[in-house]
């Protein structure tokens, strides 16, 4: 097994998670969707990272909270006949490598395929984390095909927060597209707070966002993007939800980097989406 001295696997119910645990953080990984779960720096022992105390880890379900993958496609396929979100966050990845370097631990996981139904891309999709002062995730999708491929993806980060009622967003600006108003435009709110139901495409690659939470902050830096989500689903949503606690919905909020308007990746070219969270 590729583990470095900081590193370890640990089961929770069906899922295998890689624990991390060096001189500037700490994270969990599940295996299970190559599913970032926990990361927290120990400069301020804070964890950042949301995961419902409802989730499901039966390794079927896509677990709630954390680091989804989504990918190839976001949201609904255009045919709708396949799940949301495209089909890596449900299936198993593999340890590629993994290494202790200056800046933290570094590790590389893969999906077991990157082909699915509804994708017809030839791709090689890998996932390289840097568990150090920030947490650095960059997903790389590689096509190894002989024609050009279009795909959509995000980086679905469920942030934890103390309450959603104090919460504000910084570094987002122009128009949004509202998924709860069929997908009609409206010029992105100053100061951006969140009082209802929020499901929002902003057009914008927005390189840092900050989410204010009374007087903390977390940074989200991203890049290769072309959209930044901004979701809650507010009280109703939350309990019609299975896998989420009634209130959970006060204390995350999701903050995703996203291509949703389609990447172009020629033969032999590699696309990369970054997420830095600080
Ligand atoms: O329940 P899922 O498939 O994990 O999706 C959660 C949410 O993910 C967000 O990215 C979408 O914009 C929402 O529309 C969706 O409800």
């Amino acid at each position: 097994m590729l583990l470095t001295d900081s590193t370890s696997i640990i089961t929770r119910e069906n899922i295998q998670i890689l624990v991390i645990d060096n001189k500037l953080a700490s994270a969990e990984i599940s295996l299970f969707g190559g599913h970032i779960l926990s990361f927290i720096p120990k400069h301020d022992n804070r964890q950042r990272l949301w995961v419902s105390q409802n989730a499901v880890l039966n390794g079927k379900k896509a677990i709630r909270g954390g680091i989804p993958i989504c990918w190839p496609w976001f949201g609904d396929h255009k045919d709708n006949q396949f799940s949301a979100h495209g089909y890596v966050r449900d299936q198993q990845w593999q340890i590629i490598s993994s290494a202790e370097t200056p800046l933290g631990t570094q590790v590389v996981l893969q999906p077991t395929s990157s082909s699915g139904a509804g994708f017809d891309g030839d791709t090689q999709l890998s996932l390289s984390i840097m568990v150090g002062k920030d947490l650095n995730i960059k997903l790389s999708t590689k096509n190894v095909g002989e024609t050009s491929l279009r795909y959509n993806c995000a980086l679905h980060t469920y942030f934890a927060i103390h309450d959603i009622h104090n919460c504000e967003l910084t570094g987002l600006e122009g128009n949004y597209l509202d998924k709860t108003q069929n997908f009609d435009s409206f010029e992105t709110p100053v100061p951006y707070k969140i009082g209802q139901e929020t499901d929002r495409v902003h057009l914008h690659k927005a390189p840092n966002i900050l989410i204010k939470d009374k007087d903390i902050n977390t940074q989200v830096q991203s890049s290769g993007h072309d959209s930044i989500i901004v979701w809650n689903p507010w009280q109703d949503k939350s309990i019609s939800m299975g896998d989420m606690a009634d209130d959970s919905y006060l204390t995350m909020i999701c903050v995703e980097t996203a291509i949703t308007q389609g990447q172009n990746v020629a033969a032999g070219e590699t696309h990369v989406l970054e997420q830095v969270i600080s």
